[in-house]
C-alpha cells in the first residue's frame, strides 16, 4: 500500500529513477573515495611538483557535485513519493471511515477509529516515511560497500556474505525478544503516571489519613516493573550490538590481515577495501535496527489496511441517478418493509406497509424499543432492508444512496453540530449570504426564544461546541428543503416544552404544502393534531389512520397511550381538531 502511494501512477518510471539515482549516488562516492587513493598513490612514483593537483581536486570535486546532484535527485523523489504515499492513505482511510455502515460504527469505538487517524496516519506521515528511506539506504549502501570489497579481493565474497546472514539472524533474535519487551513497558508505564498522577491530586487526602507509606510503596512497585522492562531492553541492546560489532570486527580484521599478508595490494587500494569493509561492519547493527523500527511502525499501515477492507455502503453508480423532476411530490408508499441491524440479528421491522399522500402530517408513536428510529433508518437506508419503499414512485432501492439521503431531511433529537461557528454548521459550503441565514435561523425559531438584548445569545458567530449542546435544532431547514421531513421530538432534557412548540410551528410556516412531515414523538401532544398517526409495537404497525378515529377505538395502543397521560382531554381535543389552531 505504502509502496503504490509512492510510486504514484507510473510506478516503473518513478522506481527505476529513484533506484538508479540512489545507487548511481552511493556508487560515487565509493568511487570519490578510491579516487582519493589514485591521487595519493601518485606521490609513491612521482615527485610532489609533478602531481597535477587541480587535475585531482577537480575530479574530487566533480564526484562530490555529482554526488550531491544524485542525491538531491533521490531524496526528493522519495520526499514528494512519501508525501503522496501518506496523502493518498490518509484519504483512502477517510473515505473508507465515512462510507461504511452504520453497524460498523455502531460495533467500533469512536476512540479507535479517531487513533486510526490520528495516531496511526502520524505513523504513516513521519517515522515510516523516514525509516522506510533508512531501510533502503541502508541495504543499498552495504550491498555497495561489500560490493566494492568484493571487486578489490573476490575472495571475500563468502565471509561478507555469512557476516550479513549472521547479522540478521541476530537481528532476528533481537527483535522478536524487544517486541514483547518493549510491550511490557508501554503497560508498565501508564500505571507509574496514573499512580503519580492520583497521589498529587489527591496530596491533601494522602496526608490526612497518613497513607504516604502505602503510597510510596505502590509507587515504588510500579516504577520497578517498568524499570525493570526497561533494563532488559537496555541488556537486549547491549546483546545485538556485541554480536554484530564483533561480526563486522571479525570481517574487517581478517580482511586486513588478508590484504597485509596475503596479497599484493598498493597501500591505496588496502586504504580504500579496509575503509568499504569497516562502513559495512558498522551497517549491519544499523540495518537491523531500522529494519526493526520499521517493522514496528508498520504495524501502523496494517491496522490502517483493516479499516480499508471494513463492510462498505452501495457506491453511487449512473443507474441510481433520478430523473431530474424528482422528487414532484413527497408521496411515500411502503410494501412489506422488513429491517435489521446486521445480516445475523433478529428483524427489529416486520412486513410493515403503509402509504402517505404528498403533503401530508403523519406521527409515529410507539413505546420504547417499537421501532420508530429503526424505521427512520430503514427509509434512509441506513440498515438492512427487505420489501419495497417508493419514493415519489421510485423504488428508493434503485436510487443512490445520496440522491435519496439530499432529498429526505432529518432533524434529529441529538442535533449533530461540529465545533466551529454557527455560519460554518449551517452553510458548511458557504453558498449562502447572512441575510439568508439569517432568515433560516429566524424561521427555525431561534430569535422568539431569546431577546435582541440577550448578552449570550446566538448569532451567525457563535462559537459551537463539538456536539453543540447549547443549540437545537435549526439547520436542516436550510440546507434542505427537501420533500420529506422527519422530526423526532422528544420530551427529554435535549428539547424541551417551549423550544419543541417553537420547532413544530416553525416546521408548519416554513414548509410549503407538498412536504410530507414524517414526527417520530415522545410526547404525544406534538402529534396528536397530525393528518394521520401509525402506532408501532414490537415492530409492526398496529394502529394506522387519523387520531381522532383511532381514539375512538378504546382498545387500541394510541388510546391507551393517550389515557396513561396527565392531559389527556388536551390530547382528544387536539385530535379532534379544536386546539389545533392554538398550537399552530
Ligand atoms: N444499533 C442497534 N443494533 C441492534 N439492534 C438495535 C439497534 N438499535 C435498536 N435496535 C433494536 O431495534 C428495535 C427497535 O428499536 P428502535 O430504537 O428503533 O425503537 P424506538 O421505538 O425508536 O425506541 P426509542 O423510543 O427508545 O428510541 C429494538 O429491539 C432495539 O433493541
Amino acid at each position: 500500500m505504502f509502496l503504490k502511494g509512492i510510486c504514484g501512477s507510473h510506478p516503473i518510471i518513478f522506481g527505476f529513477v529513484y533506484v538508479v539515482s540512489y545507487f548511481a549516488c552511493e556508487i560515487t562516492s565509493a568511487v570519490q573515495v578510491w579516487f582519493l587513493g589514485v591521487w595519493a598513490r601518485q606521490y609513491e612514483n612521482h615527485h610532489s611538483s609533478e602531481v597535477a593537483i587541480w587535475y585531482y581536486l577537480t575530479g574530487y570535486t566533480l564526484f562530490q557535485v555529482l554526488a550531491v546532484m544524485l542525491f538531491t535527485i533521490s531524496y526528493t523523489m522519495h520526499l514528494f513519493g512519501t508525501l503522496r504515499a501518506a496523502r493518498q492513505i490518509h484519504d483512502a482511510l477517510i473515505a473508507s471511515t465515512l462510507s461504511t455502515t452504520l453497524r460498523w460504527l455502531d460495533k467500533t469505538p469512536a476512540s479507535r477509529i479517531i487513533t486510526r487517524c490520528t495516531q496511526d496516519i502520524a505513523t504513516v506521515d513521519g517515522p515510516i516515511a523516514e525509516y522506510s528511506r533508512w531501510f533502503f539506504e541502508n541495504t543499498g549502501l552495504m550491498i555497495i560497500k561489500l560490493g566494492a570489497v568484493v571487486v578489490m579481493s573476490p575472495i571475500f565474497l563468502v565471509p561478507g556474505a555469512a557476516v550479513a546472514v549472521l547479522g540478521a539472524l541476530c537481528g532476528q533474535f533481537y527483535m522478536k525478544a524487544q517486541l514483547s519487551v518493549k510491550r511490557e513497558m508501554s503497560n508498565a508505564h501508564a500505571p507509574v503516571l496514573g499512580h503519580f498522577g492520583a497521589a498529587v491530586a489527591g496530596l491533601r487526602s494522602i496526608r490526612a489519613f497518613g497513607v504516604q507509606d502505602a503510597f510510596r510503596k505502590e509507587s515504588y512497585k510500579r516504577i520497578d516493573r517498568y524499570s525493570r522492562a526497561g533494563l532488559t531492553l537496555y541488556d537486549l541492546n547491549r546483546w545485538i550490538s556485541v554480536r554484530v560489532d564483533a561480526l563486522g570486527a571479525i570481517f574487517t580484521a581478517s580482511l586486513a590481515v588478508y590484504l597485509v599478508y596475503g596479497c599484493t595490494y598498493d597501500a591505496s587500494s588496502i586504504g580504500f577495501s579496509l575503509n568499504m569493509a569497516v562502513t559495512f561492519g558498522g551497517l549491519i547493527i544499523w540495518w537491523v535496527r531500522v529494519l526493526n523500527e520499521f517493522e514496528i511502525s508498520g504495524n501502523s499501515l496494517e491496522r490502517i489496511h483493516q479499516y480499508l477492507v471494513i463492510e462498505h455502503e452501495p457506491q453511487a453508480a449512473k443507474s441510481g441517478i433520478p430523473p431530474a423532476y424528482w422528487p414532484a411530490s413527497g408521496s411515500l408508499t411502503v410494501e412489506k418493509l422488513s429491517a435489521r441491524y446486521s445480516e445475523d440479528g433478529p428483524r427489529v421491522l416486520h412486513e410493515i406497509s403503509f402509504k402517505i399522500e404528498s403533503g401530508e402530517r403523519v406521527g409515529i408513536v410507539g413505546r420504547t424499543g417499537s421501532g420508530k428510529s429503526s424505521l427512520t433508518l430503514a427509509l434512509l437506508r441506513c440498515i438492512l432492508t427487505e420489501g419495497n419503499v417508493y419514493y415519489d414512485g421510485i423504488p428508493t432501492s434503485s436510487l443512490n444512496l445520496d440522491a435519496l439521503r439530499s432529498n429526505i431531511t432529518i432533524i434529529p433529537q441529538i442535533p449533530e453540530l461540529l465545533s466551529g461557528t454557527l455560519r460554518q454548521n449551517l452553510d458548511p459550503f458557504s453558498q449562502y449570504d447572512d441575510s439568508v441565514l439569517n432568515d433560516a435561523l429566524r424561521a427555525a425559531g431561534l430569535f422568539s426564544v431569546q431577546s435582541e438584548t440577550d448578552e449570550g445569545r446566538i448569532t451567525l458567530d457563535s462559537q459551537i461546541a463539538s456536539g453543540g449542546s447549547n443549540l437545537h435544532v435549526i439547520d436542516d431547514i436550510l440546507t434542505n428543503p427537501g420533500d420529506l421531513t422527519w422530526t423526532p421530538c422528544l420530551a427529554t432534557s435535549a428539547i424541551d416544552y417551549q423550544t419543541d412548540v417553537v420547532i413544530q410551528t416553525s416546521l408548519r410556516r416554513e414548509l410549503n404544502k407538498d412536504v410530507t412531515v414524517l414526527t417520530i414523538a415522545h410526547r404525544l401532544q406534538t402529534i396528536m393534531d397530525a393528518d394521520k398517526i401509525i402506532v408501532l409495537d414490537a415492530g409492526r404497525i398496529v394502529e394506522f389512520g387519523k387520531p381522532s378515529d383511532l381514539l375512538m377505538n378504546k382498545n387500541g395502543l394510541l388510546a391507551a397511550l393517550v389515557e396513561e397521560s396527565a392531559d389527556k382531554e388536551h390530547l382528544h381535543a387536539l385530535a379532534n381538531g379544536a386546539e389545533s389552531s392554538q398550537t399552530t
